[in-house]
């Protein structure tokens, strides 16, 4: 166990250094994350720095040629990688839920969506199921969706994409997770219907202590959200601490980018398709060919993480002594 991760036994959810193939490709690279009981940590990157594919290695929902080549991944004393399929699908529909960016992805294919909230109400055994749907059209209410009885007799291709999000969004929410996984939860919404997703999303963490783990390209909602952000680039985690430090103090070049980038903070991080995982492949670091104020050494060798301040690492030489 590397220095950095020393303190996270504690976790929920502990993710060590993780390596996700698609086919040949190195995805993610010893990436190490973890969720404190209640805590909610946001991932920002650059679209294909393998922000969803933390979440579809910790969910076991790879798409096809995926594959956790090496690594950990803890949820309290149970090794996600190592329990049975059935075990895991479990887990999924009672104790982690997930938002997915494609929301036709938070759905099975060919069940109604109130037939969904049944097999979660007898799965669960704790709420009653006329109590689980008043809370369901409760949050669809909230997210603009004025006929979810209507909805819940539907199956998910036959709404609208926007309508499946929401749909998706209140039905990840309605069983209360002890974590919730989201990805890019109000990237298809308007701005008001975002915010009560926010504002909906806290309330669980609240009312039912979930963990949430949130990815997405608005640093305002994870700015606001958050207790904790990692950044990732080209598969690797950069920096990490609590949302204040990594906000303000940001210590990396590439996550100083991405904030300035950002000329308001509810708007979302830009996009530059491709440039995290065109990274060089070598040893060094992934960001050196993008970095304004990198040394010989930024060619050689990867960093390790630093601690620069409690809890606040980073993984660059900039940081270091070396220069
Ligand atoms: N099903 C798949 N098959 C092959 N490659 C994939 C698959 N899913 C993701 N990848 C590749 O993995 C890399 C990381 O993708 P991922 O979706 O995790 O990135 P991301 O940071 O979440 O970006 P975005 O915000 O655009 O979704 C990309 O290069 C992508 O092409």
């Amino acid at each position: 166990m590397e220095d950095h991760e020393r303190m996270k036994d504690a976790a929920l959810l502990r993710i060590s250094n993780l390596n996700t193939m698609y086919g040949n490709s190195l995805i993610l690279k010893g990436i190490s994350m973890s969720v404190g009981h209640g805590e909610i940590v946001g991932v920002v990157g650059e679209s294909g720095s393998g922000k969803s594919t933390v979440i579809y290695s910790a969910m076991g929902l790879l798409g096809k040629g995926g594959r956790v080549a090496s690594g950990e991944i803890r949820y309290k004393t149970q090794d996600l990688l190592k329990i049975s399929a059935e075990e895991l699908r479990r887990l999924r529909g009672e104790k982690m839920t997930l938002i997915a960016q494609n929301p036709m992805d938070s759905f099975h294919p060919i069940r109604k969506i109130g037939k969904e909230l049944r097999l979660f109400v007898k799965a669960h055994q704790t709420v009653s199921y006329p109590k689980a749907e008043n809370e369901m059209l409760r949050l669809m209410e909230k997210f603009g969706l004025r006929d979810g009885r209507e909805i819940l007799g539907k199956y998910a291709f036959e709404l609208s994409g926007g309508m499946c999000q929401r749909t998706a969004a209140a039905l990840a929410m309605v069983r209360k997770p002890e974590v919730l996984f989201a990805d890019e939860p109000t990237s298809a919404l308007d701005v008001t219907v975002q915010k009560q997703v926010v504002e909906e999303m806290l309330r669980v963490r609240e009312e039912a202590g979930t963990s949430i783990l949130i990815v997405s390209h608005n640093i305002g909602v994870i700015s606001y959200m958050a207790d904790k952000i990692y950044v990732m680039y080209a598969g690797s985690v950069v920096e990490y601490g609590s949302t204040r430090e990594i906000i303000r103090y940001s210590a990396h070049p590439y996550t100083q980018n991405l904030i300035q980038a950002v000329p308001k903070m509810n708007q979302p991080i830009f996009r530059a398709a491709g440039t995290a995982m065109r990274a060089q492949e070598s040893s060094g670091c992934p960001y050196v060919n993008h970095c304004p104020e990198k040394k010989k050494i930024c060619e050689e060798q990867m960093p390790a993480f630093r601690e620069i301040l409690d809890g606040h690492y980073v993984r660059c030489w900039k940081s270091g002594e070396v220069l």
